[in-house]
């Protein structure tokens, strides 16, 4: 056993455990990571986010290919120690861990490029948070029946990627948001061959005020159970609403989760339209795990 120096960070609630390996000798199994994650007998958290320099993980390598000034590279697993794409809220707590551990810098105005296994992400300060080019998002083909425990009837669901996977599914009214049972997976038919998320969105009344959507959503995640929210969640469930609004709906939304709001803005970029994620992310505390 060696001792592991960790910070722990959330944005709007979707918590992590952190820390620098930058020269990615620290790589851990999905059980140490999912013992990290216990709420019981670990820190507790939905993720960990490992910061190493890209070039010292082969992953990495596609990310300097893609970037060479992506200097740090952000390892994600969830809870149960499985890998993704992507996170939209870890990459924003990722870049203040980066930030206040002196290992980058970030001034207003300008971008800090982090490669993720989605690809290289760009972050830039935002009021008091951060903001991430989510980059080119895309509708899949076919809409698949979601069941949620407790909601009467299966429904069906947008697939999304962001790249990660998400389907997203509208329901009734604020009783159904809130009685739907996320304790348990909802089951996707047809199931995707790598899992998705799941958010259940809610139009707020009205749904557009002074030009901005609003949404609620709960989330269901691959690999970390029901979250207080999901940054790459609240932009696919705003890209959702927006589709079945149709082409009068705007293309900045606020979305409420059950641990704050974040951000979601649409803008035309060279390569197709992109979705950029806004929003808080603190460090809480610091400590020590024998792993
Ligand atoms: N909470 C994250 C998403 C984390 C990954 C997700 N569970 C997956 O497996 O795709 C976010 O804020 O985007």
């Amino acid at each position: 056993m060696t001792t592991l120096a960790f910070t722990k960070g959330h944005g709007t609630g979707n918590d992590f455990v952190l820390f620098a390996d930058p020269d990615g000798e620290r790589d851990l199994t999905p059980a140490q990571v999912a013992a990290i994650c216990d709420r019981h007998f670990g820190v507790g958290a939905d993720g960990i986010l490992r910061a190493v320099r890209s070039r010292s993980l082969q992953a990495g390598a596609a990310a300097l290919a893609e970037e060479p000034d992506a200097e740090w590279f952000m390892d994600y697993r969830n809870a149960d120690g499985s890998l993704a794409e992507m996170c939209g809220n870890g990459i924003r707590v990722f870049t203040r861990f980066l930030l206040e551990e002196g290992l980058a810098e970030l001034s207003e105005g300008d971008t800090l490029p982090i490669g993720t296994r989605g690809g290289v992400r760009d972050v830039q300060r935002s009021g008091s948070g951060f903001s991430v080019d989510l980059g080119r998002w895309r509708l899949e083909p076919g809409d698949p029946l979601v069941h949620v425990k407790s909601l009467p009837v299966a429904r069906p669901g947008l697939s999304i990627s962001v790249p990660n996977p998400h389907v997203v599914l509208a329901v009734a009214d604020q009783e159904e948001l809130e009685s739907a049972d996320l304790a348990y997976a909802p089951v996707i038919d047809p199931a995707p061959a790598d899992g998705a998320n799941v958010e259940l969105v809610l139009p707020r009344e009205p749904l557009i005020q002074d030009g901005i959507g609003r949404i609620r959503m709960r989330v269901h995640e691959r690999g970390s159970g029901e979250t207080l929210s999901c940054g790459t969640g609240a932009a696919a469930a705003a890209l959702a609403t927006r589709h079945w609004a149709g082409p009068a709906a705007p293309s900045a939304w606020r979305v409420e989760v059950a641990g704050g709001v974040v951000g979601v803005r649409m803008f035309p970029a060279q390569d197709g339209e992109h979705v950029a994620l806004s929003g808080p992310a603190e460090l809480v505390f610091s400590g020590a795990l024998e792993v």
